[in-house]
């Protein structure tokens, strides 16, 4: 990496965590739990916010009002795998329950506790910044294999702030974080994040873990293999 980071800013699936956690047993459970999530809790608030945000994301107002419609534009989103905010946001619903009972306990790499306690002992500040909602990001790292590792993290961002694609995120993101982008260390899986995240100024690092997709060479990102090789 170039100049030490006051900030670190984590992806998640491919980055911290196993590809193959996430889409082999989270968005299963997600599926598998959807149908009785809706039928016990379609007029919470929780529900009613999501519904209103998955209407918006499809801009069918009638969308979050019929239960079959809904049901099926969310199965439609997780088979096409579209990470938009209101899915996100209901699979954040659905894992709450599997987390709780510890039926979910998320999948972290050796390396990531070690380094989190090391970047923290040199003043280094984390955040995350996944497609999975806030919400879920706390439920994560609130119940890894590792323990609780929310205490690492000063904030989380969602696909609320914008899409992990378009380096206006990545400008917003610095700002709510009052760092200059160039302070800021982005770490993520998918060359297309990094170079948004690029183009706003930030450092940039690709992780090539075990699982994740191959890439082209000649994005010009710094690789790294674990945490370990990030900060001296
Ligand atoms: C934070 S847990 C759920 C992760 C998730 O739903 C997802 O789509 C992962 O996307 P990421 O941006 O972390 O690669
Ligand atoms: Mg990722």
């Amino acid at each position: 990496m170039s100049d030490k980071p006051r900030g670190i800013l984590l992806d998640v699936e491919g980055t911290t965590s196993m590809v193959s956690y996430v889409y082999d047993v989270m968005f299963p459970f997600a599926r598998r739990g959807l149908g009785e999530y809706l039928d016990t809790n379609w007029d919470s608030d929780a529900l009613t916010e999501v519904r209103q945000q998955v209407a918006s994301d499809a801009k069918s107002t009638a969308l979050g009002c019929d239960r079959q419609a809904f049901e099926a534009e969310i199965v439609r989103l997780m088979d096409a795998d579209i990470k938009a905010t209101g899915l996100k946001q209901l699979q954040g619903l659905v894992w709450q329950a599997g987390f709780a009972s510890g039926e979910l306990v998320a999948h972290v790499f050796d390396d990531v506790p070690p380094a989190f306690e090391q970047w923290k002992s040199q003043g280094i500040d984390l955040r995350v910044y996944s497609s999975g909602s806030a919400h879920a990001q706390r439920l994560f790292f609130a119940h890894s294999k590792a323990g609780n590792l929310l205490g690492y993290f000063s904030g989380h961002y969602d696909t609320t702030i914008g899409p992990k694609r378009e380096a206006e995120s990545y400008e917003r993101i610095a700002k709510d974080w009052e760092l200059a982008p160039g302070e800021i260390l982005f770490l993520s899986d998918v060359v297309a994040e990094l170079d948004a995240a690029r183009e706003a100024g930030m450092q940039t690092g690709l992780c090539l873990r075990p699982g994740n997709a191959e890439v082209e060479p000649g994005h010009g990102h710094a690789e790294l293999q674990t945490f370990a090789e990030v900060v001296d």
